[in-house]
């Protein structure tokens, strides 16, 4: 019986391992502990055990520790106390973290040979991704040992990786705590798996995007900066660029006539929507429908991604020329010349090189959702109950008392936009491009002029903490002075490594946000600032307000957004350690105020 709720160790694999395994391979679970069943695995794998023999459900959370440049596994620790307690009642929480590389494959399938509930792996794409392959050997779904079992393994996910893409076609973001939420329910629905192989051999699935060429170059390239988060995907197409070539290529669709594509810059096959995190690049493919979506781009310049870049994200490049889409159950891609250096990846993870053979699986899955999936024809997911089982009996509890996660105030707490909002490498771009400009153009301005605050004593209480309301009311002062684009804030409540964070990135460091805010500053003629609303916490403060500006370009934009801050306050010094700002208007429609002219005047402070 697992009832374990901690790391199980792991030992090497020694086993038969099919051909895409790569090296680093290890096997779950030194179960040496006589809560665990021990058995021998077949088919190959050989090993022992993760299952139990109670009554109680089996959930095996596969958590890939790197996932998302470390994040992955300081979110999951932040989780766990939560998760048990969703779920601790009813289930048996198995956590396994992956050791490297494929590891997540042959938890995978130890899990479901003993007969697991649901393996959910915790993590990015490429964690899903090896996590489906482990429902698969030898060509074949693997099955419970236990022939008498009565059912499947699921699928699950809670997505915390760098892109998290194939969450996004569902509408799922990042918030491990929604995920929770979904395993509790426990809706399943069937989805479908793509295959790919090489003449019958080298069998490999993907459950998001598979592609070819310049995108596929990409990922591969791209996978070597996730150290700088979602940015990863900017640096790696600025990379693949370098020395690419549109090739000549034949396509043959669900074993009918070969057909040739001359100049092609990227073949995409979708069993989901999206890929290089947030590029809604199959926007018809829908992973219960029994078809793969296949977008080809031809011909493509490198000024056509520039200009044509918002239409990839958005999903309406199919409109564009040189684009076309197809729905298919199988295609074989091969290049004319036969080079072997056209790139192949699946789902984010890099697969080789040319001639592939992509195929699909209908229904190869049982997946924890909280949809059906033969509803997600567009973006926003219709809710149905009716599309699967329930596996577990927690969802009246849930609503019941209403579970707070992270001990935020369900009620209390200012709510962020749920639902999908594509991350846009466009706008990480002017972001850091506009933080860049700022510090060019600061450069040539003068000295700066508006007054600094400085000499505040911060009155301490008898830990030495700075005390709670002065450091609020040095906030409520920050903001009559319009502090988010003077920069001119009471240093004194705050750490030096502070974070602040916003919609497009964050980083740490008083100094570099007060230069941000000055920058800023120096392109705005006029602005209006205003606290409207303030609100305590236990471990923060809330800052309810309204911003608006006219930037001083020539065709004088509007800025307008209402918003909140989180003020975190450090348990030691008492003074803030982080600063999150929520603008309550998408970032794409800030973006399309400052494209916009107007004459317009706002009231308000002269900077
Ligand atoms: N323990 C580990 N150490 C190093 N690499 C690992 C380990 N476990 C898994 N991996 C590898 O990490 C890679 C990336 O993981 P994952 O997809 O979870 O995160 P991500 O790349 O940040 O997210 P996304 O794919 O959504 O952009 C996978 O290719 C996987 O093989």
């Amino acid at each position: 019986m697992l009832r374990s709720t901690s790391c199980i160790p792991l030992c090497p694999f020694t086993a038969k391992q099919p051909s895409f395994l790569r090296t680093h391979q290890r096997i779950a679970s030194d179960l040496s502990s006589d809560r665990f069943t021990l058995r021998g695995g077949g088919g190959g794998g050989g090993a022992s055990a993760v299952v139990s023999s109670s009554g109680l459900r089996d959930l095996v959370f596969v958590v890939n520790p790197q996932g998302a440049n470390g994040r992955t596994a300081k979110e999951w620790k932040k989780l766990l106390p939560y998760l048990r307690s969703c779920l601790g009642k009813d289930c048996n929480v198995i956590e396994l973290l992956t050791l490297g590389p494929s590891h997540a494959i042959d938890i995978t399938r130890e899990a479901i040979r003993d007969g697991a509930d649901a393996v959910i792996a915790v993590g990015g794409d490429g964690t899903l991704h090896e996590v489906v392959n482990g429902f698969f050997w030898e060509g074949k779904p693997v099955g419970n040992l236990n022939s008498e079992a009565s059912h499947s393994t699921a699928l699950g996910l809670i997505p915390l990786g760098t892109g998290s893409d194939f969450a996004r076609t569902f509408g799922w973001n990042n918030d491990p705590c929604e995920a929770v939420e979904r395993i509790a329910k426990g809706m399943r629905s069937r989805v479908d798996v793509g295959v790919i192989d090489k003449e019958g051999k080298d069998l490999h699935y993907f459950i998001n995007v598979a592609d070819v060429h310049l995108s596929a170059k990409a990922g591969f390239y791209a996978s070597k900066y996730k150290k700088f988060g979602k940015l990863c995907y900017v640096i790696g197409a600025l990379q693949a660029f370098m020395g690419h070539h549109n090739r000549d290529m034949r396509i043959r669709v669900n074993g009918g006539e070969w057909e040739i594509y001359p100049q092609v810059t990227a073949l995409c096959v979708g069993n989901a929507k999206y890929f290089g995190g947030g590029m809604k690049i199959t926007p018809n493919a829908v992973p219960g429908n029994g078809n793969l979506e296949v977008v080809v781009l031809q011909d493509f310049k490198w000024y056509d991604f520039v200009f044509k870049l918002h239409k990839l994200y958005n999903g309406t490049h199919l409109s564009v020329n040189n684009v076309t889409s197809r729905s298919v159950q199988s295609i074989e891609v091969e290049e004319i010349s036969d080079s072997g250096s056209i790139y192949v990846q699946s789902d984010g993870e890099h697969l080789g090189f040319l001639p592939k053979k992509f195929r699909i699986l209908p229904g190869a899955i049982d997946m924890i959702s909280s949809l059906s999936f033969h509803s997600i024809a567009t973006v926003n997911p219709i809710f149905s109950g009716d599309g699967g089982r329930s596996i577990f009996r927690l969802n009246r509890r849930f609503e019941a008392t209403g579970v707070s996660c992270r001990g935020q105030n369900p009620t209390n707490e200012p709510q962020t936009s749920k639902g999908p909002e594509p991350e846009n490498v466009l706008l990480k771009i002017a972001w850091y491009g506009s933080e860049l400009l700022g510090i060019a153009a600061s450069v040539f301005r003068s000295p700066e002029t508006s007054p600094i605050v400085t000499g505040f004593e911060v009155p301490v209480d008898c830990s030495g903490r700075a005390v709670r309301v002065a450091v609020v009311d040095s906030i409520k002062q920050d903001f009559k002075r319009s502090y988010f684009v003077t920069g001119n804030l009471t240093p004194e409540v705050y750490e030096d490594k502070c974070e602040f964070a916003d919609p497009a990135g964050s980083f740490k460091g008083l100094a570099r946000f007060k230069r941000n805010c000055t920058n800023f500053g120096s392109l705005i003629e006029k602005s209006n600032m205003k606290l409207m609303k303030w609100e305590n916490f236990e471990d923060k403060g809330v800052g309810h307000w309204k911003f608006s500006c006219v930037m001083s370009f020539p065709w004088k934009p509007i800025l307008s957004a209402t918003g909140y801050t989180e003020y975190y306050f450090d348990t030691g010094s008492g003074k803030i350690c982080r600063h999150v700002e929520h603008w309550n208007v998408p970032k794409i429609a800030l973006f399309k105020q400052l494209l916009r002219p107007s004459r317009g005047l706002v009231g308000g402070t002269q900077n």
